[in-house]
């Protein structure tokens, strides 16, 4: 039974978030294989049935995905400055409709992705003791998407090749080259051609062009600038992953791909879009799997809107992603987001407080005990700032997501105290933290860890309560874990789409996402707990 010590308590915020069906439509499949170069998928043409996500991403009992690649929603390429456009910066992507949150956008392939497995093989036979494991990872996963580019370069420009059989790659290759090569920048005259030409399905009308023979360096630049990297995974953990599990088939399955509409995506700290990564066997055999992306709306978007998503994890302080965008994409960001938290955490009262927030996010290693206890002292103290109403109710939220794993911390500290009014202390401030993330990086794998973080703890609750007798308790504690439940399954329907009624895919879906937190830095001390 927990002790009762007592905590100081926050209030609690109110919001919440429909999630919706997306629509059917059918394309054609999409670049088909040619040999050493490009990836090919097997789903064939005559495919038909609609874009489940679910049963494609958590396909365990049908083996057979009912999906038809790509998937195009109701998008469009534009660019800056085009007639109507309300694009950010340079090209992008915007909404030819009204959507809603939790819509499909799209399901592409990847055109390049590095093979986790031969990564790794290369990995562990390269491994230098010390130094920089992750760095090592990176250069591996890189070096394999460049010798991919120049293969296809080298077999596009094969005069043997059957012009038909190497037709959309060629296509595609040119349009990805042309499309992400700075030097070599075109513009979008034709909208529907190039997304054609960028996913090579039936729209490539730009007649293919003689594949331009690229060096390493400018390959690695499009790479680095456009390729997608392991998101809220990192090249640290999968090396840590890698060397100390060393015989697990199952760490890490994906690193590092090249999706070239994607990269026609701008960033925002505060986006409305979301991805997720799944895999579908190739035509060149069972055991080979082509790495796919899916995009979802994680908030209504108006007609004509252009859309974002984070390029790096939306729990980073200010500070952090600005330096990091900078040095990474060569950017500043000026979205709503940075210039809230900006203003806010700039005022002279409030510098040294997040200063130090920043120093604890920058050496934060949630292994360590006593760095557990300074999270408490930490958030105790944003909280109580936050609570003088000195910092607007929206700044608020942002940095409260900036902080994110500092809440997290603090909350498994907390735990650890095993005490009941600590632990509705949490779920209070958890719940804060749940709202902040829907205004802001709705359904993110942060969020989900969250939001699993809040189920378990109501029902961890509800147990304690269920031995007790005031139906009072018992009654609150039912009623946390049936919301708890509600919201886990609304951000589940955002980030994934139809998973329907279908409780089984539900049930699925959240497996795999507790199972990806767990694994990561979410509410790592429950599983010993609760779990
Ligand atoms: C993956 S590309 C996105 C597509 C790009 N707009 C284009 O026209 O090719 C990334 C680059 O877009 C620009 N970019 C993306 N988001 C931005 C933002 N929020 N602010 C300024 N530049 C941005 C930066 O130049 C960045 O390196």
């Amino acid at each position: 039974m927990v002790s009762k010590k007592k905590c100081k308590k926050t209030p609690s915020l109110d919001a919440s978030r429909k999630a919706t069906k997306s629509d059917e439509i059918s394309i054609d499949d999409g670049i088909s294989g040619v040999k050493g170069g490009l990836e090919g998928i097997s789903l064939s043409s005559s495919e038909t049935g609609s874009n489940d996500v679910s049963s494609f991403l958590f396909h365990s009992k049908s083996t057979k995905p009912s999906f038809r690649l790509p998937f195009l929603g109701p998008i469009s390429l534009s660019e800056r400055g085009s007639i109507g456009a309300k694009i950010s910066h340079g090209r992008g992507l915007i909404t030819t409709r009204d959507v809603s949150s939790g819509e499909c956008l799209f399901v592409i392939p990847s055109m390049f992705s590095a093979d986790a497995v031969e990564v790794r093989t290369r990995y562990l036979q390269e491994k230098i003791n010390g130094g920089d494991q992750a760095k090592v990872v990176e250069r591996l996963a890189e070096d394999h998407i460049v010798q991919k580019v120049q293969a296809a370069c080298d077999l596009l420009s094969d005069e043997e090749i059957q012009p038909s059989a190497a037709g959309r790659a060629r296509i595609q290759l040119n349009a990805f080259i042309l499309q992400m090569n700075s030097e070599r920048v075109l513009t979008i005259e034709n909208p529907a051609a190039l997304m054609g030409n960028l996913v090579a399905n039936e729209s490539s009308t730009i007649p293919p062009k003689d594949t331009v023979n690229l060096d390493k360096g400018t390959i690695l630049g499009i790479i680095r600038r456009n390729g997608f990297g392991p998101d809220f995974h990192n090249y640290n953990k999968i090396a840590t992953c890698w060397t100390e599990r060393a015989n697990s088939e199952h760490c890490y399955n994906r690193v590092l791909g090249i999706y070239p509409l994607a990269a026609m995506i701008n960033h925002s700290c505060c986006p409305n879009a979301v991805r997720v990564f799944g895999s579908i066997p190739t035509q060149n055999g069972i055991k080979s799997k082509k790495e796919v992306m899916i995009a979802h709306a994680n908030a209504n978007i108006p007609n004509g809107t252009e859309i974002t998503w984070s390029y790096i994890s939306p729990a980073t302080p200010f500070a952090v992603r600005r330096e990091m965008l900078l040095s990474k994409y060569g950017f500043t960001c000026h979205c709503p987001r940075c210039a809230m938290e900006d203003e806010a955490i700039s005022k002279a009262e409030f510098q040294g407080l997040f200063a130090l927030a920043d120093r604890r996010w920058s050496t934060r290693d949630s292994n360590l005990c006593d760095q557990r206890e300074t999270a408490i002292s930490l958030v105790s103290s944003i909280e109580r700032i936050f609570s003088t109403n000195q910092i607007p109710i929206e700044s608020q939220r942002y940095l409260r997501v900036s902080y994110g794993l500092l809440y997290i911390d603090s909350f498994n500290a907390m735990h650890s105290l095993n005490n009941e009014e600590c632990l509705k202390h949490n779920i209070q401030l958890a719940t804060q933290l749940h709202f902040s993330f829907v205004s802001c990086n709705n359904a993110s794998t942060e969020h989900l860890s969250i939001l699993h973080l809040c189920y378990d703890l109501s029902s961890y609750l509800r147990t304690i309560a269920m031995k007790g007798s005031d139906p009072n308790t018992i009654r609150w504690a039912t009623s946390q874990v049936r919301f708890w439940t509600d919201q886990l399954k609304i951000a589940h329907m955002i980030r994934y789409g139809e998973l329907g009624e279908d409780l089984e895919k539900v049930r699925d879906a959240m497996k795999h996402s507790k199972m990806v937190v767990r694994n990561q830095d979410g509410w790592y001390l429950a599983k010993d707990c609760f779990i």
